[in-house]
């Protein structure tokens, strides 16, 4: 009786659904970015457990573990990555890595090609959320207060004498926050002074534009391939302070312009570049 009266819910209840996700594009939209997010609370509550048995803490080693889990995301939603010059990663000691960053779905292509040692700065806001913000943490990614420019440069100055110390890589979004409109934002310089701090070099990496197969104002989140490509490493030794704005400017101009062949778009804003950060 009881089974009886559940299915004579449910089965409806699940019919009316499906027919909605069918129906609204918009509901099939939020529902596949929910999917994409619970996805990633549970595996982090489940790699969590593995992290501190086989590695005890918080460490960049657990980042080995973090990338095997995540790698095997992009076959639920479909996605491919046609990865060029991966061996411009293979530089001896630390580096600074930077890359654009469009959404949350970047964490999948990040750890598609993330080199072992190397962590990531994120905002501090990500420590929040649940058990993600747990495997960050446990991860060794560096929080940093994007509010306060005095908190966030003690933070990288404490970076970088961990880069040289441990030997660590580190992965930095210079836009600073998320950007899916088909071009790069300009670039903020926490990362060129960090590199040129340290006297490593900066690694740029592109992914093209993610637009024609995940864009919230179209509802847009279909399968899709991503380009992404390794550029050669930018030597930063004997630079000082005075150069952090022309070796900002230099790869800000390099990743656009890779950007758009990748992405097989025009440049934007008439063909010009926009102002970069001051
Ligand atoms: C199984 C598991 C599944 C699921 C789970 C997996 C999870 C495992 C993946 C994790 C993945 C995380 C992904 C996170 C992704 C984000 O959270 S992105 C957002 C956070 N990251 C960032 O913001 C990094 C980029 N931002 C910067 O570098 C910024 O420069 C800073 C450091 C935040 C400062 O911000 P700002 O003050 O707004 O920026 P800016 O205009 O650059 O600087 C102001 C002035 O300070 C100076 N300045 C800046 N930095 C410095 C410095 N270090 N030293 C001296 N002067 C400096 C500048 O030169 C500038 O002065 P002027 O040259 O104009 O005179
Ligand atoms: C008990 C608390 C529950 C909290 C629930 C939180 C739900 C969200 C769960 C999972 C989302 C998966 C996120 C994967 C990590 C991706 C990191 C990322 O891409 O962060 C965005 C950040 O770069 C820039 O942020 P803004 O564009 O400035 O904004």
């Amino acid at each position: 009786m009881e089974s009886g009266g559940l299915l004579l819910w449910a089965l409806p209840s699940a019919l009316l659904l499906a027919l909605l996700l069918q129906l609204s594009p918009r509901l099939r939209f939020r529902a596949k970015v929910l999917s994409y997010c619970a996805l990633c609370l549970m595996a982090s509550a489940l790699t969590a457990p593995a992290c501190l048995l086989w590695n005890g803490g918080r460490t960049v080693e657990n980042m080995r573990i973090i990338k095997n889990v995540v790698r095997s995301f992009k076959y639920l939603y479909g996605l491919r990555f046609d990865v060029k010059g991966l061996e411009h990663f293979q530089v001896e000691g630390p580096c600074v890595i930077v890359s654009n960053h469009q959404s949350v779905l970047d964490m999948m292509g990040l750890m598609e090609i993330l080199p072992d040692r190397c962590v990531q700065i994120g905002k501090r806001e990500l420590l929040y959320f649940g058990s993600v913000g747990l495997i960050m943490y446990l991860g060794g990614v560096i929080f940093i207060n994007r509010k306060s420019t005095s908190n966030a440069k003690s933070v990288m100055s404490g970076v970088g004498q961990a880069m040289t110390t441990d030997n660590v890589k580190v992965w930095i979004y210079p836009e600073g926050t998320r950007n899916g409109n088909g071009d790069l934002l300009p670039f903020k310089k926490g990362a060129f002074h960090l590199a040129i701090q340290t006297q490593v070099p900066v690694i740029p990496v592109v992914y093209s534009s993610f637009t024609t197969f995940y864009n919230p104002e179209k509802n847009l989140f279909t399968s899709g391939r991503i380009r992404v490509e390794v550029l050669p490493p930018i030597h930063t030794s004997g630079m000082t302070a005075t150069d952090v704005t022309e070796l900002c400017d230099t790869c800000y101009t390099t990743m656009r312009e890779t950007f758009f062949r990748l992405s097989g778009t025009a440049r934007r804003v008439n063909g010009s570049t926009p102002h970069l950060a001051q």
